[in-house]
Protein backbone atom coordinates (compact mmCIF):
# COMPACT_ATOMS: atom_id res chain seq x y z
CA UNK A 1 0.00 0.00 0.00
CA UNK A 2 0.89 3.81 -0.69
CA UNK A 3 1.37 6.44 2.41
CA UNK A 4 1.76 9.93 2.23
CA UNK A 5 4.40 11.39 3.40
CA UNK A 6 6.33 14.40 3.60
CA UNK A 7 10.28 14.46 4.25
CA UNK A 8 11.78 16.94 5.90
CA UNK A 9 14.88 15.20 7.37
CA UNK A 10 17.47 15.40 4.54
CA UNK A 11 17.79 11.56 4.82
CA UNK A 12 16.44 9.03 2.41
CA UNK A 13 12.75 7.64 3.05
CA UNK A 14 12.47 5.23 6.08
CA UNK A 15 12.93 1.43 3.55
CA UNK A 16 12.51 -2.54 4.69
CA UNK A 17 16.22 -3.28 5.20
CA UNK A 18 15.34 -6.73 4.20
CA UNK A 19 13.38 -8.34 1.64
CA UNK A 20 10.27 -9.62 4.39
CA UNK A 21 11.27 -6.89 7.36
CA UNK A 22 8.20 -5.87 9.43
CA UNK A 23 9.58 -2.74 9.98
CA UNK A 24 11.28 0.40 8.76
CA UNK A 25 14.32 1.84 10.61
CA UNK A 26 13.50 5.56 11.54
CA UNK A 27 16.59 8.02 11.51
CA UNK A 28 17.58 10.81 13.77
CA UNK A 29 17.28 14.18 12.19
CA UNK A 30 19.11 16.71 14.65
CA UNK A 31 21.50 19.36 13.78
CA UNK A 32 23.22 19.16 16.84
CA UNK A 33 24.64 15.61 18.62
CA UNK A 34 22.20 14.23 21.02
CA UNK A 35 24.11 12.91 24.11
CA UNK A 36 21.69 10.52 26.49
CA UNK A 37 23.00 10.15 30.11
CA UNK A 38 22.38 6.91 31.83
CA UNK A 39 17.88 6.59 33.07
CA UNK A 40 17.97 9.96 30.71
CA UNK A 41 14.87 10.44 28.17
CA UNK A 42 15.07 12.55 24.88
CA UNK A 43 12.41 13.17 22.17
CA UNK A 44 14.58 12.37 19.02
CA UNK A 45 12.91 14.46 15.66
CA UNK A 46 13.14 12.35 13.03
CA UNK A 47 11.65 15.09 10.50
CA UNK A 48 8.90 12.76 8.82
CA UNK A 49 5.42 13.42 8.77
CA UNK A 50 3.11 10.89 7.59
CA UNK A 51 -0.61 10.69 6.51
CA UNK A 52 -2.06 7.03 7.73
CA UNK A 53 -4.74 5.37 5.61
CA UNK A 54 -7.90 5.68 8.08
CA UNK A 55 -7.97 2.10 9.89
CA UNK A 56 -3.88 1.83 10.04
CA UNK A 57 -1.62 3.09 12.88
CA UNK A 58 1.86 3.59 12.88
CA UNK A 59 4.03 1.46 15.58
CA UNK A 60 7.45 2.89 16.86
CA UNK A 61 9.56 0.22 18.31
CA UNK A 62 12.96 -0.13 19.55
CA UNK A 63 15.60 -1.67 17.65
CA UNK A 64 16.87 -4.49 19.11
CA UNK A 65 20.73 -4.22 18.09
CA UNK A 66 20.96 -0.89 20.35
CA UNK A 67 18.60 -2.30 23.18
CA UNK A 68 21.38 -4.91 23.35
CA UNK A 69 24.69 -3.58 22.98
CA UNK A 70 23.67 -0.39 24.62
CA UNK A 71 20.68 -0.52 26.63
CA UNK A 72 18.57 1.29 23.86
CA UNK A 73 14.91 1.43 24.45
CA UNK A 74 11.67 3.22 24.11
CA UNK A 75 10.04 4.62 26.90
CA UNK A 76 6.48 4.49 25.64
CA UNK A 77 7.59 1.49 23.34
CA UNK A 78 5.53 0.91 20.81
CA UNK A 79 4.55 4.41 20.64
CA UNK A 80 1.24 4.34 18.55
CA UNK A 81 0.69 7.23 15.83
CA UNK A 82 -2.67 7.48 15.00
CA UNK A 83 -4.15 7.80 11.77
CA UNK A 84 -4.97 11.60 12.24
CA UNK A 85 -1.62 12.64 13.05
CA UNK A 86 -0.17 15.44 11.51
CA UNK A 87 3.08 16.12 13.16
CA UNK A 88 6.28 15.30 12.86
CA UNK A 89 7.22 11.52 13.62
CA UNK A 90 9.48 11.56 16.90
CA UNK A 91 11.31 8.71 19.07
CA UNK A 92 10.80 9.13 22.59
CA UNK A 93 14.19 7.22 23.82
CA UNK A 94 15.70 6.15 26.90
CA UNK A 95 19.36 4.99 27.77
CA UNK A 96 18.90 2.30 30.25
CA UNK A 97 22.83 1.68 30.32
CA UNK A 98 25.21 2.97 32.76
CA UNK A 99 27.75 4.85 29.84
CA UNK A 100 26.29 8.47 27.81
CA UNK A 101 24.62 7.39 24.41
CA UNK A 102 25.63 9.52 22.03
CA UNK A 103 22.78 10.36 18.74
CA UNK A 104 24.83 11.51 15.06
CA UNK A 105 22.53 13.06 12.73
CA UNK A 106 20.73 10.12 10.31
CA UNK A 107 21.51 7.42 12.84
CA UNK A 108 19.01 4.76 12.61
CA UNK A 109 17.28 5.01 16.17
CA UNK A 110 13.89 3.27 15.88
CA UNK A 111 11.67 1.12 13.72
CA UNK A 112 8.36 1.50 12.53
CA UNK A 113 5.52 -0.87 11.73
CA UNK A 114 2.41 0.21 10.04
CA UNK A 115 -0.41 -2.27 11.32
CA UNK A 116 -4.10 -2.54 10.49
CA UNK A 117 -6.39 -2.02 13.59
CA UNK A 118 -9.92 -2.39 14.82
CA UNK A 119 -12.35 0.74 15.94
CA UNK A 120 -14.84 -1.10 18.21
CA UNK A 121 -17.82 0.07 20.32
CA UNK A 122 -18.87 -0.78 23.38
CA UNK A 123 -21.95 -3.69 24.52
CA UNK A 124 -22.49 -2.85 27.85
CA UNK A 125 -23.68 -5.70 30.12
CA UNK A 126 -23.90 -7.58 33.60
CA UNK A 127 -21.96 -10.79 32.81
CA UNK A 128 -19.44 -11.75 30.99
CA UNK A 129 -19.17 -15.50 29.37
CA UNK A 130 -17.27 -18.57 31.35
CA UNK A 131 -14.39 -19.45 30.68
CA UNK A 132 -11.99 -22.47 32.34
CA UNK A 133 -9.03 -19.34 33.02
CA UNK A 134 -11.72 -17.22 34.58
CA UNK A 135 -9.90 -14.33 36.49
CA UNK A 136 -6.39 -16.32 36.80
CA UNK A 137 -3.63 -14.53 35.54
CA UNK A 138 -0.46 -13.27 36.66
CA UNK A 139 1.04 -16.20 36.36
CA UNK A 140 -1.40 -18.43 37.91
CA UNK A 141 -0.59 -21.54 35.69
CA UNK A 142 2.49 -21.75 36.95
CA UNK A 143 6.47 -21.04 36.18
O1 LIG B 1 6.33 7.64 20.01
C1 LIG B 1 5.48 8.45 19.61
C2 LIG B 1 4.18 8.46 20.13
C3 LIG B 1 3.29 9.40 19.66
N1 LIG B 1 3.66 10.30 18.69
C4 LIG B 1 2.69 11.24 18.16
C5 LIG B 1 1.71 10.53 17.22
C6 LIG B 1 0.51 10.27 18.06
O2 LIG B 1 -0.65 10.21 17.25
C7 LIG B 1 0.55 11.46 18.99
C8 LIG B 1 -0.13 11.21 20.30
O3 LIG B 1 0.47 10.09 20.89
P1 LIG B 1 -0.21 9.37 22.14
O4 LIG B 1 -1.66 9.19 21.91
O5 LIG B 1 0.61 8.18 22.44
O6 LIG B 1 0.07 10.44 23.28
P2 LIG B 1 -0.92 11.11 24.32
O7 LIG B 1 -0.11 11.40 25.51
O8 LIG B 1 -2.16 10.29 24.50
O9 LIG B 1 -1.23 12.49 23.58
P3 LIG B 1 -2.58 12.96 22.89
O10 LIG B 1 -3.43 13.45 24.01
O11 LIG B 1 -2.15 14.05 21.95
O12 LIG B 1 -3.19 11.79 22.17
O13 LIG B 1 1.92 11.76 19.21
C9 LIG B 1 4.93 10.28 18.17
O14 LIG B 1 5.30 11.05 17.29
N2 LIG B 1 5.81 9.35 18.66
MG1 LIG C 1 -3.46 9.79 22.87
Amino acid sequence: MQINIINKSGHALPQYETAHAAGMDLRAHTDTQIVIKPMQRVLVPTGLFIELPVGYEAQIRPRSGLAYKHGISIVNAPGTIDADYRGELKVLLINLSDTDFVINNADRIAQMVIAKHETVSWTPVETLNETARGEGGYGHTGK
